[in-house]
C-alpha cells in the first residue's frame, strides 16, 4: 500500500505537467465568467489577472494545449473553454458519490457547482440507518451496506469522503475495492490507497494555517522593515504549489 498521495508523475504521459493541470481549473473558472458575459476574446494579461496567475506562465500552460492565441486579438474565449474542458475530461459526465451525509456532505450535495461542471451526484451514502431514504438535495440517502452495489450500478469512478476521520480509511478501502479510482477526501486524515488511485484532499483548516503563517511573517517583515530591514515583498516567497506533506492540496493557493 502506498501513502495517500496523488499517484502521478510530475509530468503526465501526454506531456502536460501536473502544475499546469492544477492551473487549468483556474483558467476555466475565469473563462466561464467571461463567456457568461459574452466576451469573445481575451488577452493573456487579462486572463492571467482574472485567474490570479502570471501571464508568462499562462502562455506556457496554453502552449501545452496547442493554444497560442492571435497577436493583437488574444485568445478565443469559447474555444479555450472547450479546449480546457476537453483536456480536464469535463466534456463527459462523471457520476460522483458522496459518503457521509452530515453537515459537510449535505452542503456538498446541495452545491450546484458540481452539476454545472459535469459532475453528477449519482448517490448519497451514509451509515446512519435513520438517514436511509431521507432526501438531501432531492436525492434519497442510501445506506452504506449497499455501497458496493451503488458504485457498480452507477458506474462511479469518483468518490467524495465526508465521514469522520476514524471512518475514512475503511470507507476509502470499500470504495476502491468497488472500483472507484479517484477520491476527494474531506476527512482530516491521510488515506492509503493502491497505485492507480488518485487522492485529492481538501482541508480548509490547513489553508487557514498557511494564511496564519503568512500573516505572522508579514507582521515580522513589517517590523523588520520599520527597523530598516528587508522589504516585505522581497522577503516573501511564492506560495508553494504543494501541500504540507508534498502532495497537492485540492484547494490551490490563488
Ligand atoms: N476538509 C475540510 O475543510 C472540512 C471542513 C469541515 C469538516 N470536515 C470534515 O468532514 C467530515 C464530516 O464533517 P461533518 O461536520 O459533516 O460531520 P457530521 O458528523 O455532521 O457528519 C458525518 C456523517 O458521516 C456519517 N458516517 C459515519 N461513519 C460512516 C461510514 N463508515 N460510512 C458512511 N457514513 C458514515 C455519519 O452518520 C454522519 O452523517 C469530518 O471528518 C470533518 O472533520 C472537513
Amino acid at each position: 500500500m502506498a501513502t495517500g498521495r496523488t499517484h502521478r508523475p510530475a509530468t503526465r504521459s501526454r506531456g502536460i505537467p501536473e502544475a499546469t493541470v492544477a492551473r487549468l481549473p483556474l483558467y476555466l473558472r475565469a473563462l466561464t465568467a467571461l463567456s457568461e458575459r459574452s466576451v469573445p476574446t481575451v488577452s493573456s494579461e487579462e486572463l492571467a489577472a482574472a485567474a490570479g496567475v502570471n501571464s508568462a506562465k499562462l502562455r506556457k500552460d496554453f502552449s501545452y494545449l496547442g493554444s497560442y492565441g492571435t497577436r493583437g486579438v488574444g485568445y478565443d474565449v469559447e474555444y479555450l473553454v472547450y479546449q480546457i474542458s476537453r483536456e480536464l475530461g469535463l466534456t463527459q459526465d462523471w457520476p460522483v458519490v458522496i459518503v457521509g451525509i452530515g453537515n459537510l456532505g449535505a452542503a456538498l450535495a446541495n452545491y450546484g457547482g458540481f452539476a454545472s461542471r459535469g459532475f453528477r451526484v449519482a448517490a448519497l451514502i451514509d451509515a446512519d440507518p435513520a438517514m436511509a431514504g431521507k432526501p438531501v438535495a432531492g436525492i434519497p440517502v442510501q445506506h452504506s451496506d449497499d455501497l458496493e452495489k451503488i458504485i457498480q450500478d452507477n458506474g462511479v469512478s469518483i468518490g467524495v469522503i465526508a465521514t469522520p476521520a476514524g471512518a475514512a480509511q475503511a470507507v476509502c478501502d470499500r470504495l476502491v475495492a468497488a472500483g472507484v479510482t479517484s477520491i476527494l477526501n474531506f476527512a482530516p486524515t491521510v488515506l492509503s490507497v493502491p497505485d492507480g488511485v488518485d487522492v485529492r484532499k481538501v482541508d480548509l483548516s490547513i489553508e487557514l494555517q498557511i494564511l496564519a503563517f503568512h500573516e505572522q511573517r508579514k507582521a515580522g517583515e513589517e517590523a523588520a522593515a520599520s527597523d530598516g530591514g528587508v522589504p516585505a515583498a522581497a522577503a516573501r516567497s511564492d506560495s508553494a504549489d504543494q501541500g504540507p506533506d508534498g502532495d497537492m492540496p485540492a484547494v490551490m493557493p490563488a
